[in-house]
């Protein structure tokens, strides 16, 4: 049977999402729904129509000829109606709109199809010792494809990571396990009140995957994504580094200061921003961390410096 997944992005030549240059490939589709998330239009499994009214040709009307209803927000901007009934079938929409004003966001695509994409850049992996990085969205959400393309990639020689907030059920990670040469996961709070508030999530879930992950051969790094108001103090930071070393196995962590980049994308979805308008500038907080890290034994990195 051929395997598909739903993905919304490939994107060459990257050096922030595992070691060396790599291909990322994003899977749509979370288990979260992280108020701060910059990639908003990742979290549904189904394709998504983003509308960017400074695009829009008025008057040229073919969107409301094929059956979509524009609405004006606050403050008079059209953007789209948050009624799913008031939206045709996406399809119909995905080639439609002459000047790019809306988009369809998220494609079936076979793992060959990816695939054949993946290797254009082996000699590039090969060079830097990169290869593919699996992202989203949540790639442990498509659990079949994920393993099955992650297989696919190692035997092609393609070094594999995955990057993931671990809110999946265990048996959506093992799978893919054997076939991935490095986990990039996620801690962002231990806390159940405010994750559940500021993720939509169960922090249980995330918690006893890090356990699990403890007596698996895989090398794990952890990421914090510092949030304003969610855990970016230095009490909650020194909990999570407390946590990692003791119940996990990373010994490296890297810290996601907080910025606001997907903010207009949510605009673009007709959704709220509901997270800090400002990014982190707090240098003080972030260079405390960074030694509070350091005094557990982790190797700390911030912005791409240990
Ligand atoms: C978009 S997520 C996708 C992978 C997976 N769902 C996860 O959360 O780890 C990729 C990385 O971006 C980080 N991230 C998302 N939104 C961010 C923001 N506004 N500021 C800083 N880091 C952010 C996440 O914490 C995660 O480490
Ligand atoms: S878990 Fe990752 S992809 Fe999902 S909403 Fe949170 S940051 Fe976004």
């Amino acid at each position: 049977m051929m395997q598909t997944g739903m993905t919304f992005n490939l994107q060459r030549y990257s050096t922030h999402d595992g070691p060396g240059i790599r291909t990322v490939v994003f899977l749509k589709g979370c288990s979260l729904a992280c108020r701060w998330c910059q990639n908003p239009e990742s979290r549904r499994r189904q394709p998504d129509l983003l509308f960017d009214s400074r695009l829009c040709l008025t008057g040229c009307q073919l969107c409301q000829q094929a059956g979509l209803c524009l609405v004006s927000d606050a403050a008079g901007q059209r953007c789209l109606s948050r009624c799913e009934q008031d939206r045709p079938a996406l399809e119909t929409l995905r080639s439609l709109c002459p000047s790019g004003a809306l988009s369809v966001v998220g494609e079936t695509q076979s793992l060959a199809t990816v695939l054949a994409q993946v290797k254009r850049d082996l000699p590039f992996y090969q060079r830097s010792g990169g290869g593919l990085t699996l992202s989203g969205g949540e790639p442990f959400m498509q659990p079949e494809f994920t393993a099955a393309l992650l297989q696919a990639a190692q035997a092609e020689s393609i070094s594999t990571a995955v990057e993931s907030c671990l809110h999946v059920p265990w048996h959506y990670i093992a799978p893919a396990l054997p076939h991935l040469d490095l986990l990039l996961a996620d801690l962002k709070h231990l806390d159940a009140e405010p994750f559940l508030h500021w993720t939509g999530g169960r922090v249980e879930q995330v918690l006893d995957n890090f356990r699990r992950l403890k007596h698996c051969a895989v090398p794990l790094i952890i990421r914090i994504p510092l949030i304003p108001g969610f855990n970016a103090d230095l009490a909650t930071l020194c909990r999570l580094f407390d946590f990692i070393v003791e119940q996990t196995s990373a010994r490296e962590v890297h810290l996601l200061p907080y910025h606001t980049l997907g903010q207009h994308k949510y605009q673009l979805l007709g959704e709220e921003y509901r997270a800090p308008g400002q990014p982190l500038d707090d240098e003080a907080l972030l260079s405390q961390a960074q030694l509070q890290a350091r005094a557990r034994g982790l190797h700390a990195v911030l912005r791409g410096q240990a």
